[in-house]
């Protein structure tokens, strides 16, 4: 379904942070000349009705893979497919396949939740219908129904994170896409989320899943990637990656494969 293969990102200094940088010691493995290679190789795939988690210390390059497979900003180099589909020949189809989940909200504050989901279906050309239809299912997997007329700038953060994924997944997208949904929760708001998650196992829809939250990634994901200073450091099943160490533990497998000092 999402094949992933040799992704590269290079982003470009501006002005300043180049001037910064001039005759400095390189402390980063990814800075280049005037150069920042976010995204050095990455590679994984996910199929259909598989939750796959994709894990890796801050800064590692989940977010900029994320967003390269979301169609945000362009690879350097390497392929995203999807079903097949080129993603930066094929933006459109990309982007009608696709629901994103990031930490920004997207949401418009002055509408109520109801119709900021209504307002994001129709831009999906759903009809009334179907909106209404594909409101009443998620509003109540997610228990939204509660505060569907409150409007978004009211909304505490479990409520808005909920009224965020409604959103992303009004138009019933084939590939899910969500960059640490939990960041943020409560234990219970958390559990809602990972419960609609964890729904999708076994459907047609394949989920990516970012998280620092390696309980979670042991709950819902049969197979996981772990992306550090811009590579592919392991891609397979959870078991087999936690199995790498003595102790069996995912920690001490994430912990032995990573590299430890954060890079400024
Ligand atoms: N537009 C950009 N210009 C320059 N550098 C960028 C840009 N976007 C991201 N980076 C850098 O690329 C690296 C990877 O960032 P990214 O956000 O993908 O990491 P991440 O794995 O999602 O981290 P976190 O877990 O903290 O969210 C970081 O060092 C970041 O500062």
């Amino acid at each position: 379904m999402i094949e992933i293969k040799d992704l590269a990102k290079t982003f470009a200094y501006d002005k300043k942070e180049a001037k910064k940088k001039k005759g400095k010691a390189v402390t980063d493995p990814r800075e280049g000349d005037g150069v920042f290679h976010a995204v050095k190789n990455v590679s994984f795939n996910c199929n259909a009705g598989e939750v796959l988690g994709l894990l890796g210390p801050n800064g590692a390059g989940k977010t900029t893979t994320l967003r390269m497979l979301s169609t945000a900003i362009q690879p350097t180099a390497g392929h995203i497919l999807i079903n097949g589909h080129d993603v930066t020949k094929e933006p459109r189809y990309a982007q009608k396949q696709i629901g994103f989940l990031s930490g920004k909200t997207g949401l418009y504050h002055r509408l109520s939740v109801r119709e900021n989901v209504a307002y994001f279906g129709r831009m999906h050309g759903l009809s009334r219908q179907q909106i209404d239809e594909r409101i009443e299912k998620i509003f109540t997997m997610l228990d939204m129904h509660s505060f569907s007329g409150k409007r978004a700038d009211d909304l505490s953060t479990g409520m808005m994170q909920r009224a965020s994924i409604a959103r992303a997944v009004i138009h019933e997208p084939k590939v899910l896409v969500f960059d640490e949904p939990t960041t943020g929760l409560d234990v219970i708001s958390a559990k809602t989320v990972l419960d609609f998650i964890d729904s999708y196992k076994g459907s047609e829809m394949a989920v990516i899943f970012s998280t620092h939250h390696l309980h979670e990634v042991e709950k819902l994901c049969d197979r996981v990637c772990l992306i550090d200073l811009g590579e592919t450091k392991f891609f397979g099943p959870t078991k087999e990656f936690a199995a790498s160490t003595e102790s069996g533990s995912l920690y001490d497998a994430f912990l032995a494969s990573v590299n430890k000092k954060e890079v400024a």
